[in-house]
């Protein structure tokens, strides 16, 4: 099995996911989210690219939520906090999203032949499920404002590493992934400290937002799977 890392979203080009599993990742915090969505029992979230093509869908039992400058968008249902979904309730709702970078990457992979959502506190679950879905995998890291963001790539190393742990075939990789595998080797066990050391993890503190970092570091708290059928993400 072969597994390709991308950076950030600009290295996103689409042939890249042509008859592969695509696992999109970001971590601070529209995937985490999307996983306390769908825990909290919502049917599916609809990923938009813009705040417009949110708004226009609001109501007939869609809520919209999402953020810009990491803060909730004025008149939308929800932002983009993880608890937020579990103070707010969203049972059975179709939840539209958009936020700055995650929605963004997964419109990027929708040419793979099957989309899921993976984040620090899903990844066992998440390997688990690219595993049975039989295809090359491509991580890709949603990065922020289209550069490398440090707990993408510390995730993806985290889903590597997973994936090694259950794949009993030699997985082969580009030197991104190599290069991930190593930094979650070398910093397992403080996991929650790189988080919050990183760029957006400190950007998300200084809003005031400290407890979803918190959050979106804890590894495998979920069973959850994204998984895009249509245009919505549903749980696998
Ligand atoms: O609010 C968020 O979590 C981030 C904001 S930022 O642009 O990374 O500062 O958006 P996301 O699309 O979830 O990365």
């Amino acid at each position: 099995m072969h597994i390709e890392v991308i950076s950030n979203v600009n290295e996103a080009q689409a042939e890249r996911f042509v008859h592969r599993t695509a696992i999109v990742i970001d971590v601070l915090r529209a995937t985490s989210t999307i996983v306390a969505a769908l825990e909290a029992g919502a049917a599916g979230i609809l990923p938009v690219e813009t705040v417009l093509e949110a708004r226009a869908l609001q109501g007939s039992g869609n809520l919209i939520a999402g953020e810009r400058f990491c803060r909730k968008i004025p008149g939308f249902d929800l932002g983009n906090s993880p608890d937020e979904f579990s103070t707010i309730p969203v049972q059975g709702r179709r939840i539209v999203l958009t936020t700055t970078n995650g929605t963004r990457a997964i419109h990027k992979a929708m040419r793979a032949e099957n989309v899921l959502a993976g984040s620090i506190n899903n990844a066992a679950a998440c390997a688990r499920a690219a595993l049975d879905l039989r295809r090359d995998i491509v991580l890709l890291c949603a990065g922020s404002h289209d550069e490398f963001a440090l707990e993408d790539g510390l995730c993806a190393g985290l889903l590597i590493s997973e994936l090694q742990l259950l794949c009993p075939a030699p997985i082969e990789m580009n030197d991104i992934g190599s290069a991930m595998l190593g930094l979650y080797k070398s910093t397992s066990g403080s996991v929650q400290e790189l988080v919050f050391a990183s760029a957006t993890g400190k950007r998300l503190c200084k809003n005031g937002s400290n407890r979803d970092v918190e959050r979106c570091s804890k590894v495998n708290i979920s069973g959850i799977v994204p998984r895009m059928q249509g245009d919505m993400l549903v749980q696998n």
